[in-house]
């Protein structure tokens, strides 16, 4: 096997994934409480006692709700880069030293067959960041929380066989809708979070014979529809030229509130 994943959670609500190659199991942002992230991975018949380690991608609290409750019950070590460690450490509580780790900002390690990429992203966190992981050569990269996609975040995307990446809301809908200014500015600024139509211009430049699926992901209860996300998104590539058949490449859903069925990610 190359890599396997389900995405628990997906949203302002909460965010969690499970990614694994043959020989480690890894769960990214703990953003509900312990005892839902407990309940999801059930549903995905695995459990805390299967996990290596956790990874971070920033401090906001629907990515780290559960965080050290979590860690603390199943003694994982977390790896989170130092600044976010600095603006998570009073939330979380506290982790015992040897199981608190340092990730650089745009770095790699691994665990046993699995390796882990870490990239900057663009959002209003205090050091944000995205991550790749590959495995046997199977690649998956996960894009949420960011404003744009910037050259750099797009190198780190290419080559992968299957991404889940952030389609948070529909421009008109967010702006006709009835969150206070302050925050639409916030949510469509270069630190926000992507659009529909951003999500689509961003796949033009990745959509290479090798990308197989894409799951829209972070997508928003008031201001979005899973089916208007596809709609959009697949609109943006057929202006711009791409056209596909269902056994080449297909738009996935996320849920807040439920996990993806698991997902084998290359052989
Ligand atoms: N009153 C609110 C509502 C939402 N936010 C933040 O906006 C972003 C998008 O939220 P959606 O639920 O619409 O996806 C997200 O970062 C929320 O935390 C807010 O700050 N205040």
């Amino acid at each position: 096997m190359g890599l396997r994943f389900t995405v628990l959670a997906s949203g302002s609500t909460g965010n969690a994934t499970v990614v694994s190659s043959d020989a480690a199991t890894v769960l990214i942002d703990v953003g509900h409480s312990a005892k839902k992230i407990e309940e999801l991975m059930k549903e995905r018949e695995i459990s805390g006692k299967d996990l290596d380690a956790i990874f971070v991608t920033h401090e906001h609290s629907d990515h780290i709700k559960g965080l050290g409750a979590f860690a603390r019950k199943h003694q994982l070590p977390v790896y989170a880069n130092e600044k976010t460690w600095g603006a998570m450490l009073k939330t979380i509580g506290d982790i015992p030293d040897e199981k608190r780790n340092i990730l650089p900002t745009d770095g790699v390690m691994e665990i046993a067959d699995l390796r882990i990429e870490s990239y900057a992203i663009s959002h209003d966190a205090i050091e944000p960041v995205g991550y790749c992981f590959q495995s046997n050569g199977a690649k998956l990269s996960l894009a949420t929380d960011l404003g744009y996609v910037s050259d750099k975040v797009m190198s780190r995307l290419q080559n992968s066989d299957v991404m889940v990446l952030e389609s948070n809301h529909d421009v008109d809908m967010l702006r006709m809708g009835r969150y206070p200014w302050n925050i639409k500015r916030r949510i469509l600024g270069d630190t926000g979070h992507l659009s529909n139509e951003a999500a689509g211009e961003a796949l033009c430049s990745l959509l290479t014979g090798r990308l197989k699926r894409v799951y829209l992901a972070h997508l928003s209860q008031e201001h979005n529809l899973m089916d208007l996300a596809k709609l959009t998104v697949n609109t943006v590539l057929e202006n711009n030229g791409f056209f596909y058949q269902r056994d080449e490449f297909a738009l996935c859903d996320t849920y807040y509130d439920r996990p993806t069925p698991w997902d084998v990610v290359g052989k």
